[in-house]
């Protein structure tokens, strides 16, 4: 297990209350501590969070919004030098509060 995979594992205990007292800013925490260190490893995993700087995203145009996010089209330069087009959404108040953030994220994986 590489250090990415046990900072991961470290966040799904804490948004799931396993060990450890449940705490989902505490998870959200090492979730983004494992994918700043995974982000230039080839140890890419699907159910990893990913950290994309922001350089990586041509021509951002706004789509859509709901009542909780808004949601732009933009043009990806991936880790294999390709481009995708993906969708961005912005959940509201997600710099604050981590729960809908991450609710969103599990929501859209399932
Ligand atoms: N993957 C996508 N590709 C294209 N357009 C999208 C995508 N996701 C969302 N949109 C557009 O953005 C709008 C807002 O997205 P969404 O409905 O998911 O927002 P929400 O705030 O999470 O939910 P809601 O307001 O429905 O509770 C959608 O109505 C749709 O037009």
């Amino acid at each position: 297990m590489g250090h990415a995979d046990g900072m991961h594992e470290v966040g799904e205990f804490y948004r799931n209350g396993i060990v450890v007292e449940k705490n989902i800013d505490i998870a959200f925490e090492w979730y983004l501590k494992s994918a700043i260190t995974e982000q230039n490893t080839t140890d890419e995993k699907a159910e990893f969070f990913h950290w994309i700087p922001y350089d990586k995203f041509e021509n951002i145009e706004e789509i859509g919004k709901g009542a909780f996010s808004t949601v732009f089209k933009t043009n990806y330069l991936n880790r294999y030098g390709s481009h995708e087009n993906v969708a961005i959404k912005i959940v509201k108040g997600s710099n604050k509060n981590k729960e809908p953030f991450l609710k969103e994220v599990f929501f859209l994986n399932n």
